[in-house]
C-alpha cells in the first residue's frame, strides 16, 4: 500500500486516505492547526506492529487558557444560534462523516488496533449520534406550569449550561466523540476535547469535518497531549474559571479524580461514564447459540476493551461443559492480526499496559486454580504475518472453575480474557453478579419471561442486556451506576439536558386573571 507523507510529522503513515487532508498532526483551536507553547510533541503508535507512525504536540497547562478562551469566545456567539441552525449543522457533519467513513476508520485501526471492519462498525455506530442529537437540537423545550397563587405565572426555558470540556478514552475514539460533541452542539454549548494519548489523529479529523460543516472557529477545539502530561493537562481543564461542565469517559480512579476537580472549582456539573467488570449470565434454558453469539461479539469486540464487555460470565452448571466446549470451538476460529491485514477478526491490544494487566490476571487465575481451556499467552498477531511482529498481542483467552477470589473477579479485565463461573440458582446468579462495586452493564440469557423481567429488576447496573449482548445505540440512555459513575449520555432528552441549565421564570400579572 502506498504511504502518505504527513505535514508536520517526523515518521511515515502507512495507510493511503482519499482525503489526504483528514489527516492532522497538530492542534486545532479557534480555527487553526497549531503546535503546543513548548513546541514539544509525541509519537503515536501502531499497536499492531509497536511503532510510531505519526506524532502530536504536547500541550501543557500553559495551552489551556488561550484554547479555553476560544471555546469561551465561540460560546458567545454560538448560544445566539438557533436550533434549526444547529440541526441543520449537525446533519452536515453527520454526512461529512458518512462520506469520510473508509479514511476514518483507516486511522481509528492504526491509532486503536481494530481491525477494519470493527472499525467501520464504530463509525456506523458513531454516525448514530450525529443523526440522532441533529433531531434532539430542534426539540429542546421549556414547560409553563399552572401556579399555585393568583396572578402568577411560572415558566421554564433550557439555555446551554457554558464551554464543556469533553476528556475522551483511546477505545472507541469516534463514537466516544460524536456522542459527547453531538450533545453539547446540539444544546447550544461549545467544547474542547482531550483526546487520549492514542487516538488524537480521529478526533482532529472530526474536528477538521466539524469545521467543514460550518462550526464556528472555537466551536469544537481540540488539544493533543501525551501520558506524562494529561493528568496536569486535565486538572487545568476542569478547574478552569472558563469551564462550565466536564465529560468524562474512562476509569473509575480517574473519574473520582474528575469529580473532586470539579468540586472544588465550582461545584461544576460533570458526567462520568467509568468502569465496567460486568456479569454476563446465561440460564440452562436459554437458547445457547444466541446467547454464544451475543458474547462472541460483546466479549471479542475490540479484544475485550470496551467498558460494557463481559467481564465474568455466569453459567448455569447444567449445561456449562456444554458452553464451553462450544466457546472454545467458536474463539478457536478467530484470525489474530494486525487491524488492517485482510481477514483480521481480532486484533492487538492498543496499549503495552493493557497487555501487562490481561497477563496478570491470567497468571493469577492460574495460580489459584482456574482452568485454561485455551490461550494464556502473550502473542504476536497471526503467524507469518510480518506487520504484527513487535504488536501488542494477547492470545484469546477463556478460562473456567473462576472464583471471587480471583483479580479477574474483582477488577476490570478490558482485554481478550473470557472467564466462566458455575452457579446453580438465579438467586446465587444475582447475587454473584452484584457482587461488585462497579454497575454499568449486566446480560441475562433465559427463555423465561418471568425469569428475564425479575433479573432486568434486581441486576444492579444502569444498563441491562435482555437476551442480547448488543444495547450500545444513539436512542438508548448509555451510563451506569454505583462505581461505573453518574450521568447519561445519549438517548432522549437525557443526553442533552446534561449541557443544559433550566432557568425559572416566574411572573407577578398586574390585575385579575
Ligand atoms: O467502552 C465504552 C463504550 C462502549 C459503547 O459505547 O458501546
Amino acid at each position: 500500500m502506498a504511504s502518505n507523507a504527513v505535514n508536520g510529522g517526523s515518521h511515515t503513515v502507512p495507510f493511503t486516505l482519499k482525503d489526504r487532508s483528514l489527516l492532522h498532526q497538530q492542534s486545532y483551536v479557534n480555527g487553526n492547526w497549531v503546535e503546543s507553547k513548548s513546541g514539544k510533541r509525541f509519537d503515536i503508535i501502531d499497536p499492531g506492529s509497536g511503532k510510531p507512525f505519526a506524532s502530536c504536540p504536547i500541550n501543557d497547562v500553559a495551552d489551556a487558557e488561550s484554547a479555553l478562551q476560544s471555546s469561551y469566545d465561540a460560546f458567545q456567539v454560538y448560544k445566539k444560534w438557533t436550533p434549526r441552525q444547529r440541526a441543520q449543522t449537525l446533519m452536515k457533519w453527520h454526512e461529512l462523516c458518512v462520506a469520510a467513513k473508509e479514511d476514518l476508520a483507516q486511522i481509528v485501526t492504526y491509532e486503536t488496533g481494530k481491525p477494519i471492519y470493527e472499525a467501520l462498525g464504530e463509525l456506523d455506530y458513531a454516525l448514530g449520534f450525529t443523526w440522532w442529537f441533529s433531531g434532539e437540537a430542534d426539540r429542546i423545550q421549556g414547560s409553563v406550569f399552572a401556579p399555585s397563587a393568583p396572578n402568577r405565572r411560572i415558566l421554564t426555558i433550557k439555555q446551554p449550561i457554558g464551554v464543556a470540556v469533553a476528556l475522551v478514552p483511546w477505545n472507541f475514539p469516534i463514537a466516544m466523540v460524536l456522542r459527547k460533541a453531538g450533545a453539547a452542539l446540539a444544546a447550544g454549548c461549545t467544547m474542547l476535547v482531550k483526546p487520549s494519548p492514542e487516538t488524537p489523529l480521529s478526533v482532529l479529523a472530526l474536528a477538521d469535518l466539524a469545521s467543514r460543516a460550518g462550526f464556528p472557529p472555537g466551536a469544537l477545539n481540540v488539544l493533543t497531549t501525551d501520558l506524562d502530561a494529561t493528568p496536569r493537562l486535565s486538572e487545568s481543564l476542569c478547574t478552569h474559571r472558563l469551564t462550565a461542565k466536564v465529560s468524562f469517559t474512562g476509569s473509575t480512579g480517574v473519574g473520582r479524580l474528575v469529580a473532586k476537580h470539579c468540586a472544588v472549582s465550582g461545584p461544576k456539573k460533570c458526567t462520568l461514564e467509568l468502569g465496567g467488570n460486568c456479569p454476563f449470565v446465561v440460564f440452562d434454558d436459554a437458547d445457547l447459540e444466541k446467547a454464544l453469539a451475543q458474547l462472541m461479539a460483546l466479549k471479542w469486540r475490540h479484544a475485550g476493551q470496551a467498558c460494557i464487555t463481559a467481564n465474568r460470565v455466569y453459567v448455569q452448571r447444567g449445561v456449562l461443559q456444554k458452553f464451553e466446549q462450544m466457546l472454545v470451538a467458536k474463539t478457536k476460529g478467530l484470525k489474530v492480526g494486525h487491524g488492517a491485514t485482510d481477514g483480521t477478526a481480532m486484533g492487538p491490544l492498543t496499549t503495552d499496559r493493557g497487555v501487562e494487566k490481561v497477563a496478570k490476571q491470567v497468571d493469577d487465575a492460574r495460580s489459584r486454580g482456574a482452568r485454561i481451556l485455551m490461550g494464556g499467552n502473550k502473542g504476536t498477531g497471526a503467524d507469518g504475518d510480518a506487520k504484527t511482529a513487535n504488536g501488542y498481542f494477547y492470545e484469546p483467552t477463556v478460562i473456567s472453575d473462576t472464583r471471587p477470589d480471583m483479580l479477574v473477579s474483582r477488577e476490570e479485565t478490558f482485554g481478550p480474557l473470557c472467564a466462566l463461573y458455575a452457579f446453580d440458582s438465579e438467586e446465587e446468579a444475582t447475587s454473584w453478579a452484584n457482587d461488585t462495586s462497579m454497575g454499568l452493564a449486566s446480560y441475562v440469557f433465559t427463555q423465561d419471561v418471568d425469569r428475564l423481567w425479575r433479573m432486568f429488576e434486581n441486576l444492579e447496573a444502569g444498563m441491562i442486556g435482555l437476551n442480547t449482548g448488543n444495547q450500545s445505540a444513539a436512542e438508548s440512555p448509555f451510563g451506569g451506576i454505583k462505581d461505573s459513575g453518574y450521568g447519561k449520555e445519549s438517548g432522549k432528552d437525557v443526553a442533552v439536558s446534561e449541557y443544559l441549565v433550566t432557568k425559572t421564570g416566574t411572573l407577578t400579572l398586574g390585575g385579575h386573571f
